[in-house]
């Protein structure tokens, strides 16, 4: 038997928390100031209606009691978590979703001492701009009326603890996710291994169809911030890198196509660590092809199951290409 009082909690998993704390903020501080990069029209962003996804994970040894001994004297009410992240994007005056995490991270380890470390992370709730005549006979976006939308979004996330005191980074990821795109033609798969096993036909010219989360570190994981907008790299760009990336590229697979997006998005920023990539095989299946003219195909849904790709990469494979 192990002496209950003898185990370190740090060897241990506890921590409790809430998430899918859905948060709206009108009139948020727009992002702007971004660096352009030839493959996006992305330049900023007004923040009208800033919406976000959040999950907030505390952590620290004075909550073992409330898991062995039913002591809640330090045990702060998710439902109160809940409040205080909603009650802060109030006073919240940045402009990107990592912002925000820093910030609600930080004020709940300063404001619950029994708080030892605080993961923040968000998927943002998007919004799409539409136009509306702007009465010269041209279009411009509404500043009003935005069209909900359930297309990729940013994702970002701080793990931050208390070190003599202060708020320190452990921890920090910025992505895009479910990103999904379809290339009609110019893909191919062929090479792969031919056994016993093999019933894939090779395809020289195949529709493909992907599934694709990016994410991404800084050096210096404060730049997610976006208090220097110049180093900041919003989600809307590199989500804008893939599709270009994917449109200029004949790729042999899934695997190459992320490889050559990893490399453009850490040759346009070079202030990042590291570059991951989550990609799903969603490429549909051919019904009519060969009685039909030109490119033309009909194509049906993939039956489950689905393949997958994981890959990172950082600044050492950048070095690699220009050999
Ligand atoms: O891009 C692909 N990569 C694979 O590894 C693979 N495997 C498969 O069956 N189809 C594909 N497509």
């Amino acid at each position: 038997m192990t002496d209950d009082n003898s185990r370190e909690t740090d060897e241990r998993t506890m921590n409790y928390g809430k998430k899918h704390v859905n948060v709206y903020r009108t009139y948020a501080t727009p992002l702007t100031g971004l660096r352009e990069i030839p493959e996006s029209e992305f330049t900023g962003k007004p923040n009208t209606l800033l919406g976000m996804e959040v999950r907030t994970q505390v952590e620290g040894e004075k909550f073992l009691p409330s898991f062995r001994d039913g002591d809640n004297s330090n045990v702060v009410a998710t439902d109160s978590m809940k409040n205080f992240i909603l009650h802060h994007a109030g006073d919240y005056d940045g402009a990107t979703v990592e912002g925000f995490l820093h910030y609600v991270g930080s004020e709940f380890l300063d404001t619950y001492d029994q708080m030892e470390a605080v993961r923040m992370s968000a998927d943002e709730l998007q919004f799409d701009e539409r136009p509306v005549p702007d009465g010269e006979g041209g279009f411009e976006p509404s500043d009003v009326v935005f069209r909900v939308s359930d297309n990729e979004s940013a994702f970002g996330e701080y793990y931050l603890k208390r070190e003599d005191g202060d708020v320190v980074i452990e921890d920090q990821r910025s992505g895009v996710t479910d990103i999904e795109l379809v290339k009609v033609k110019d893909n191919s798969f062929v090479g792969y291994v031919q056994d016993e096993y093999t019933t894939l036909p090779e395809r020289e010219n195949r529709t493909l169809y992907i599934g694709l989360d990016i994410f991404w570190t800084y050096d210096d994981p404060e730049t997610a911030l976006g208090d220097d907008p110049e180093e900041y790299v919003p989600a809307e760009q590199v989500r804008d890198i893939a599709q270009v990336v994917f449109h200029e590229q004949d790729v042999n697979s899934i695997q190459d196509l992320v490889y050559q997006i990893g490399l453009r998005v850490l040759e346009r920023f070079p202030q990042l660590a590291e570059v991951n990539f989550e990609s799903r095989n969603q490429t549909w299946l051919g019904v009519r092809k060969d009685d039909l003219e030109g490119d033309a195909k009909v194509l049906r849904e993939p039956p489950r199951p689905t393949g997958f790709q994981r890959f990172s990469m950082d600044h050492s494979d950048l070095e690699g290409e220009a050999e």
